[in-house]
């Protein structure tokens, strides 16, 4: 119980600086709707008590009474309504926020590690859950208890034996529901992990569908989506079964309570305890009752499971974020070249180790090559260059200071990467060259693009710059998906260039005209090129070759 206490305690801890405000709403909220209600159950009484004793005395002021009381608990309940909503919309959007900063803080290594679509439907469906606890499950929790703990007080005044038979009930109906409140959670969790499975098998066939025809991997693939698809239903079925089963035993009680209320209510009027206005009132203040202690055991296992969404939310803002640092120092009064690795050792996690007492110094303005065979670590250099890794040893410099003395934005503000498969957004190509310098002029993009040999292929397109380039540049060719790629480094002008060249698969005409934009773009810059031809390898003025320094 104290753990299940400190859960909700610690998930309205999260709203912040709202939670004053929610709570206090919340509250409002649920004393306004028991207050209609308090008030319908007891206006029955003053009209039937009148016209069966005939006694008209009081009935007026009591049905003032109960008119005013009513309208003052309506004009609470939407006042509440409105403050609780904005307060949720608030909390929601700084939500959002949050999981999509995050996401842009965590190192490369955690999206090469994970898989795209399960983190993307996990997610998605931990934040609907997450909202949907502040927006209603805390309210359809919360309020019936209000509703009941209101709802007792006039039902006491009325009569105190029939009222504490029910709330005996009522509590049995609590501690059942309660019981199963492990239950739906672990059921809720499993169904999201097989969703979240079921999304990546998705992902696979959507992503990866020219392989799949190319090797006739559908029956694989298939097979595949219908083990993890068995396994959601299985899972879901599961849920549902709990469910069902809260519901019937729910509305067991309802019968039951009923039952007991008509033969006691009935014996008491019989020997003259009771009026019948009292009985009517009560029956209806006890339908409030019933209701709400069934929705209360209800939606507390539903509020756990939206609990559990929550806190996956939590540790995966709490996750690690990126951080360039270095292993070691230079040692003084060395000779400074302009991009320095000195005894550099790294190896991914638990894998072999990539690079071996790596060094190598590039000078400003200087063009290498960086050759070796496939697998070698060519990539991984630039990786490394760029802060998407730490090395294990050694020491990794630009312009005498250590990549940590830059911090991530500043490192990369310094570099234009192209790498072998560069990402083209969903848009035109206005937009993907833009993100070279998002402050550029419309020319200053013309003349990127004729730097980079684009412009004239952009102005053969259906309305040149307005071109929408297909989900990730699908509807380009690899050779001018490279060259839109260049426009926008050299939008960028970064003094270092990193150039993953991938002109193997480009025809002659591609690859010519990406090599000679890439021979603009590292005019007067510093520049590392991965070539594994001679026509890249033409380009620079040093060779490094990979394997001869491991
Ligand atoms: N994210 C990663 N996690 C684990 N291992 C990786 C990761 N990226 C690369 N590797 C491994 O590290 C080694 C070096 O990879 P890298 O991409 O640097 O090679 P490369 O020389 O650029 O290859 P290629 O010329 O084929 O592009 C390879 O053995 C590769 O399998």
């Amino acid at each position: 119980m104290k753990h299940y206490l400190s859960q909700i305690k610690e998930a309205l801890d999260y709203l912040g600086k709202e939670k004053r405000l929610y709570l206090v709403f919340l509250l409002s909220l649920g004393l306004g709707y028991s207050g209609m209600a308090i008030t319908i159950s007891l206006i029955p009484q003053v009209l039937i008590d009148a016209s069966v004793s005939g006694n008209y005395e009081h009935m007026k002021e009591k049905l003032f009474l109960y008119a005013g009381l009513f309208f003052m608990s309506f004009l609470t309940s939407i006042l509440s309504q409105y403050i609780y909503r904005r307060c949720v919309l608030r909390f929601q959007a700084g939500l959002r926020r949050s999981v999509m900063e995050k996401k842009t803080r965590l190192p490369v290594s955690y999206f090469e590690n994970s898989h795209s679509g399960e983190f993307l439907s996990q997610m998605i469906y931990d934040i609907n859950k997450a909202e949907e606890l502040y927006r209603s499950k805390y309210k359809e929790a919360f309020n019936p208890i209000v509703a009941l703990i209101t709802s007792v007080i006039p039902m006491f005044l009325l009569d105190h034996t029939l009222t504490m038979l029910l709330l005996f009930i009522s509590l049995l109906c609590v501690l059942a529901n309660a019981a199963f409140s492990e239950r739906v959670k672990t059921a809720g969790r499993l169904t999201a992990g097989a969703s979240a499975k079921l999304s990546e098998r998705s992902t696979d066939i959507l992503s990866g569908i020219l392989t799949i025809k190319e090797y006739q991997l559908n029956e694989v693939l298939s097979g595949k989506f219908r083990t993890a698809n068995k396994e959601y239903a299985g899972n879901a079925l599961n849920r549902e079964k709990i469910g069902a089963f809260l519901e019937a035993m729910n509305s067991g009680f309802t019968v039951l309570c009923s039952i007991v209320f008509l033969v006691a209510g009935s014996v008491m009027v019989q020997s003259g305890k009771t009026t019948y206005g009292t009985l009517v009132a009560l029956m209806n203040l006890e339908s409030s009752i019933i209701w709400s202690a069934l929705s209360a055991g209800k939606r507390f296992p539903e509020l756990f499971d939206n609990i559990a969404s929550l806190e996956r939310i939590q540790s995966f803002l709490t996750m690690e974020e990126e951080v360039i640092h270095v292993p070691d120092r230079l040692e003084e009064n060395q000779n400074q070249s302009f991009i320095e690795f000195k005894n550099v050792d790294f190896s991914y996690k638990n894998n072999r180790e990539v690079l071996n007492h790596f060094n190598m110094q590039i000078n400003q303005n200087e063009v290498a090559v960086i050759t070796g065979r496939s697998g070698c670590g060519k990539s991984t250099i630039f990786k490394l260059l760029l802060g998407f890794y730490n090395a294990d040893k050694g020491y990794i410099a630009i312009d005498g200071k250590s990549l940590e003395e830059y911090g991530a934005n500043e490192l990369r503000q310094m570099i234009a990467y192209i790498p072998q498969r560069p990402y083209l957004f969903y848009g035109t190509i206005e937009k993907n060259i833009r993100f070279g310098n998002p402050q550029a002029s419309f020319e200053q993009i013309v003349q990127a693009a004729k730097a980079a040999c684009a412009h004239d292929f952009i102005m053969e397109l259906p309305g040149g710059y307005d071109y929408v380039v297909g989900d990730k540049g699908s509807k380009l060719s690899f050779g001018q998906r490279q060259r839109i790629a260049i426009a926008r480094a050299f939008l960028k002008d970064a003094p270092i260039i990193l150039f993953d060249e991938a002109t193997s698969g480009l025809d002659y005409e591609s690859e010519r005209f990406v090599l000679q934009a890439a021979e603009q773009l590292i005019q007067n810059k510093t520049a590392l090129i991965i070539s594994h031809r001679e026509s890249g390898v033409r380009l620079c003025n040093r060779k490094i070759e990979i394997s001869s320094v491991r």
